[in-house]
């Protein structure tokens, strides 16, 4: 852990403010990203996992809007506030919107959405939209361009690129779609490239092929990836580190290994115990009882006390606090849970909650 983060993001608050009241889609999540990392964001649907990431690249939709927080890259201020009597207001170094289209987005920071045809144009060929996007964003002429095109279509795994440039969208597949996106995001050498669910749509073989490529990717070009999924399975596979996240909040936050093999948080254990393993049965699954609550209200004290299976008195009270509970090989392991803190988790009396109900369970799918 020589190397400074390129991603630093720190207490990020992004809400929506509808008719119905504040939505506090992220509430307050830290977590970094150094280079070479694969760095996953991981949890339910609705946790707030996309609006971190489009926090991230200053893209919120309307109604939202980051309300608190820093966000660095490298030496850039992405999100940065300061106080002006009882309001917060962007900080002078905060890059502006066209700054962050013109130095950031793109270049630097990548993303990779999980519908490839919201991305890509169904009426231009592969390698028009690929050649076209390189030229705007590398110093190219028109024919290195597309020889550069079809050396990254190369790069992904796409057999026979150059007969393969004058296809249209609609005659690949979604997982060879998928990888266009990857040559798309790669050719514009970006130092991170944020995927918010690339491989969810796709079947598991397909998947697993992605995936590896995406390890090979990492390893040649040292780009760092910010990998957000709702698939513990996906994880294991790829990541270095992780966070979870749970309604907003990040819960715990470990390596992979210390993440499952010392669980730290039952939430992580939830979503552990609901994915596949090689060494148990589809039976022995265990999908999380209940539904996540809605984040206009979040539950008092910790906000996972609803579907628990150790939730106690005092949860419904306290508010855990986000803190280190052991460090591995260098790397903190970070969890929000009161059985971690002195404040009588252990005489505090359990509580009927949808986990112990036996409610009717939500499998972890999108
Ligand atoms: N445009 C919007 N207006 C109001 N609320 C929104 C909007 N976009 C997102 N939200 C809310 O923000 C919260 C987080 O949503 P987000 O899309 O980040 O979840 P996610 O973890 O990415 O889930 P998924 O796995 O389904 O993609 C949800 O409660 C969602 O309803
Ligand atoms: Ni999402």
């Amino acid at each position: 852990m020589t190397d400074e983060p390129i991603l630093t993001v720190e207490n990020l608050k992004t809400q929506f403010f509808t008719e119905q009241g504040v939505v506090r889609a992220v509430d307050g999540i830290s977590f970094d990203v150094y280079p070479g990392e694969i760095v996953g964001l991981v949890g339910e649907s609705g946790a707030g996992k996309s609006v971190a990431t489009s926090s991230v690249m200053r893209l919120v939709d309307n109604p939202g809007e980051i309300v608190g927080g820093e966000i660095t890259y490298k030496n850039k201020t992405l999100v940065g506030f300061e106080r002006a009597g009882d309001e917060l207001v962007p900080r002078d170094e905060m890059l502006t919107n066209e700054e962050m289209r013109t130095q950031v987005r793109g270049n630097e920071i990548a993303i990779i959405f999980q519908d490839p045809m919201e991305s890509l144009n169904p009426v231009y060929t592969i390698g028009h939209q690929l050649k076209e996007f390189i030229l705007l964003n590398r110093e190219l002429d028109k024919k290195a361009a597309r020889e550069e095109a079809i050396t990254m279509l190369r790069e992904v795994g796409i057999p026979e690129p150059e007969e393969r440039f004058d296809d249209y969208p609609h005659e690949f597949s979604g997982g060879m779609r998928q990888r266009v996106l990857i040559a798309m995001a790669l050719a514009c050498q970006p130092e991170l490239i944020i995927a918010d669910e690339p491989t969810t749509a796709l079947d598991v073989t397909v998947e697993g092929q992605i995936l590896e490529l995406v390890k090979e990717l990492q390893e040649e070009y040292g780009t760092s990836f910010l990998w957000v999924t709702h698939d513990m399975g996906v994880v294991a596979e790829i990541c270095d580190r992780v966070n979870v996240m749970y309604l907003g909040e990040i819960v715990e936050q470990a390596t992979v290994d210390e993440l499952f093999y010392e669980t730290q948080h039952p939430y992580t254990n939830a979503l552990l115990n609901s994915i596949p393993r090689p060494d148990q049965t589809i039976e022995e699954l265990v999908p999380i009882k209940g539904v996540m609550p809605e984040a206009i209200n979040p539950p008092s004290g910790c906000r996972f006390h609803t579907r628990c299976p150790d939730a106690r008195e005092v949860c419904t009270e306290i508010e855990p606090t986000y803190s280190e509970i052991t460090t591995y090989d260098g790397w903190p392991h970070n969890a929000s849970c009161l059985k971690h803190e002195d404040v009588g988790y252990d005489v505090s009396e359990p509580i009927e909650n949808e986990a112990r109900k036996g409610t009717e369970g939500t499998e972890v799918v999108q």
